[in-house]
């Protein structure tokens, strides 16, 4: 093959792999086996070491960099990640919407998301192409870890679009790839992480994007920062223009038109969350129309018309209790 033929297959076998990469970590649906697409990375490999000049920076073989950072870089959130207010029981649930109906003086339609225990990421595309990763640290300025978030499978190197936005969401460890890092650690007689949240952020803290690799982290997108050129009206909108750029969006997400269904769904996943394959230490609800988001504003640090309904911390001892007993 001449060095023409080389640079079509090298982009050729970069674009495969990046779709059933999308597949197997995104849709949770691969469509060939693991050994068919380990075979054609190694093939990328062999071609992209004959030819390093046409090595693609969202290549498969570029996502885990290879020297450690010395520290972290401090990043400036352009539109601030703030935190959310929290309800504890259900009555606090209808002060939130009685206080939002007020605010509105007209109907309002929930969206209710399960909030994933996990750190809070930033990422940043610019035509496209994912160039900053960073942690919430204060809201306004936190670290720049794009090279661990590189590590993370389910984060797209390049999005479909040649869209310039900043998108939000949980990056956290899944229930399997906890207890494998903490029988491991046990293993090798260091101290266990207390429970998947904190292995999340250790992880992500690392300086060496090795370390991180081996982590196994995923993320869910839930939120949107800056947004060039996009006439989206409502939250629902977003979640599922943001699934179509080929972020990866948590499916349990539901529209709900009144407070009832609202602490129906709270109801549902406070039973069903032990079954989830990742933590969960609550449901966000978010107002759906985002004109009527603008109206309602913001108090020092936090949406009015967004609230976190936080599950007693009791129920993830249990989780925690298992883990123990099983390593
Ligand atoms: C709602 C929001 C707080 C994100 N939104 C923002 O951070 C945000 C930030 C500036 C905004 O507008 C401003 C622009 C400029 C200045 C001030 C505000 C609007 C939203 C949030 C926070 C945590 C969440 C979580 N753990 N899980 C889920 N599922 N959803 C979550 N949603």
């Amino acid at each position: 093959m001449n060095r023409e033929q080389a640079q079509k297959k090298i982009e050729k076998l970069k674009n495969l792999l990046n779709q059933y990469s999308y597949e197997y970590y995104v849709l949770d649906q691969p469509t060939i086996p693991d050994s068919e697409y380990d075979q054609l990375y190694r093939e990328l490999e062999q071609l992209e070491e004959q030819y390093p000049e046409f090595i693609a920076d969202d290549s498969p073989t570029q996502r885990v960099g290879d020297k450690p950072l010395d520290f972290f870089q401090k990043v400036e959130h352009k539109v601030p990640m703030l935190s959310l207010s929290n309800a504890f029981n259900e009555q606090e649930l209808k002060d939130f919407h009685r206080r939002v109906t007020q605010g509105l003086n007209e109907e309002v339609s929930y969206v209710c998301e399960l909030k994933i225990d996990g750190l809070a990421v930033s990422l940043t595309y610019e035509n496209g192409k994912f160039v900053r990763g960073a942690t919430r640290g204060d809201g306004n300025v936190g670290e720049d870890i794009t090279m661990n978030l590189r590590t993370i499978r389910s984060i797209p190197l390049t999005i479909k679009d040649k869209e310039t936005l900043e998108v939000r969401g949980e990056a956290f460890m899944p229930h399997s790839s906890f207890l494998k890092l903490n029988e491991e650690r046990v293993k090798n007689g260091e101290e266990p992480f207390a429970n998947p949240r904190n292995a999340a952020a250790g992880s992500l803290r690392q300086l060496d994007p090795k370390i991180a690799a081996e982590r196994h982290l995923d993320i869910f997108l839930y939120a949107v920062g800056e947004w060039e050129n996009s006439q989206l009206t409502s939250h629902s909108a977003r979640l599922e223009k943001l699934k179509e750029l080929g972020f990866k969006t948590n499916p349990e997400w539901r529209k709900c038109s009144t407070i009832e269904e609202v602490i129906d769904f709270v109801e549902y996943w406070s039973k069903e969350r032990p079954n989830l394959p990742y933590e969960i230490d609550g449901i966000v609800i978010k107002v759906d129309d985002l004109r009527q988001q603008e109206k309602l504003g913001f108090t020092a640090k936090s949406p009015r018309w967004a609230i976190a309904y936080k599950f007693p911390a009791e129920e993830a001892m249990t989780v925690l209790k298992d883990i123990e007993l099983s390593v």
